[in-house]
């Protein structure tokens, strides 16, 4: 069977930080790996001094630039199809701010022409010409938190799961080509025992900057899934170095002394190499002893 797996973000940057061990791995074996990024990131941070001047306040160029951020980071996963959800700038990153709770939210005033003021409808067709045309058997993209709460996050969560729907809908959009039913459907994951792990690891090594204020013993809340609901765990530990390549070329938003690479070598690997996932459509393959999906293409062979 060939394979190909579609993965549907909001921003340049999402992939490379949630899926990109995944990508590279399935990349690497020959499958085809289709990304779908819904905008530009155009109000994004700039982490890199000499490109303040990009910034959405300033010369409003970010979004152009992270257009070339993230053709480097595919070329670091082995990626060669990534296309933005109707073309690059139809939908503007909707930003957004923190809440008193920890988790990302839309603004008090989120602009027109932002994904989160999109309509549903149009931007479900945009990514349906794409599933009926790429005919994947799996997708991947985030819960309907958004992972952490941001709108467009969670607009391309409603944007993706309406999208499976409608493009395996004959009588819906003909023109937009034959149905097409995505066999398994992935929301991504950080696993509770992992990321525990993880904090205690850095904890023990004196880091008390990294994830800043998260205590390993606490309940980590939103961020995590608890291992009863995950599915399947990819280990990519093979692409950590593409992965954390892939991240360095999202240079405006992944500071490489950050968090995301503050974690020692070991830690790195693990926390990194590993990724997770809840299936929400489709059959369960083959598993592992702990009852998890080694390969998000199990049970379709
Ligand atoms: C990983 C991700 O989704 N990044 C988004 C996010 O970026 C955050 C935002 O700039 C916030 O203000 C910062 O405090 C935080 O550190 C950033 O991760 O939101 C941006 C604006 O919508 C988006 O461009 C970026 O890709
Ligand atoms: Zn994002």
């Amino acid at each position: 069977m060939e394979q190909r797996m579609l993965l549907v973000h909001a921003h340049p940057d999402d992939e490379s930080i949630n899926q990109g061990a995944t990508m590279a791995k399935y990349a690497a074996r020959g499958t085809q790996v289709t990304l779908v990024t819904c905008t530009l990131g155009e109000e994004g941070e700039v982490l890199v001094p000499g490109l303040a001047h990009l910034a959405s306040d300033k010369e409003d160029r970010l979004g152009e630039h992270r257009i070339t951020e993230l053709a480097n980071a595919m070329k670091e996963l082995g990626v060669t199809d990534h296309r933005f959800l109707g073309g690059a700038g139809t939908y503007r990153d909707s930003g957004m701010v923190w809440h008193e709770s920890g988790h990302a939210t839309a603004g008090e005033d989120v602009k027109e022409g932002t994904f989160w003021r999109a309509d549903l409808l149009e931007a479900t067709a945009h990514l349906v010409e794409i599933v009926r045309e790429v005919r994947p058997q799996v997708l991947v993209t985030y819960d309907q938190f958004g992972n952490y709460g941001h709108p467009d996050h969670i607009q391309a969560h409603r944007v993706a799961t309406y999208a499976v729907s409608l493009a395996a809908a004959r009588s819906f959009r003909p023109d937009l080509g034959p149905a097409w039913d995505v066999a398994k459907v992935y929301w991504g994951a950080m696993s509770e025992t992992r990321m525990r792990e993880g904090l205690r690891k850095l904890r023990a090594a004196g880091d008390t900057t990294t994830f800043e204020g998260m205590d390993p013993e606490d309940d980590l809340g939103w961020w995590v899934t608890s291992d009863e609901f995950l599915d399947a765990e990819v280990d990519a530990n093979d692409f950590v170095a593409a992965k954390l390549a892939a991240m360095r070329a999202h240079e405006t938003q992944i500071a490489v002394d950050g968090p995301f690479f503050a974690l020692s070598n070991n830690v790195g690997n693990e926390v990194w190499g590993t990724e997770y996932y809840r299936l929400v459509k489709g059959t369960k393959g083959p598993v592992d002893e702990r009852g998890l999906e080694t390969d998000l293409f199990a049970g379709l062979e």
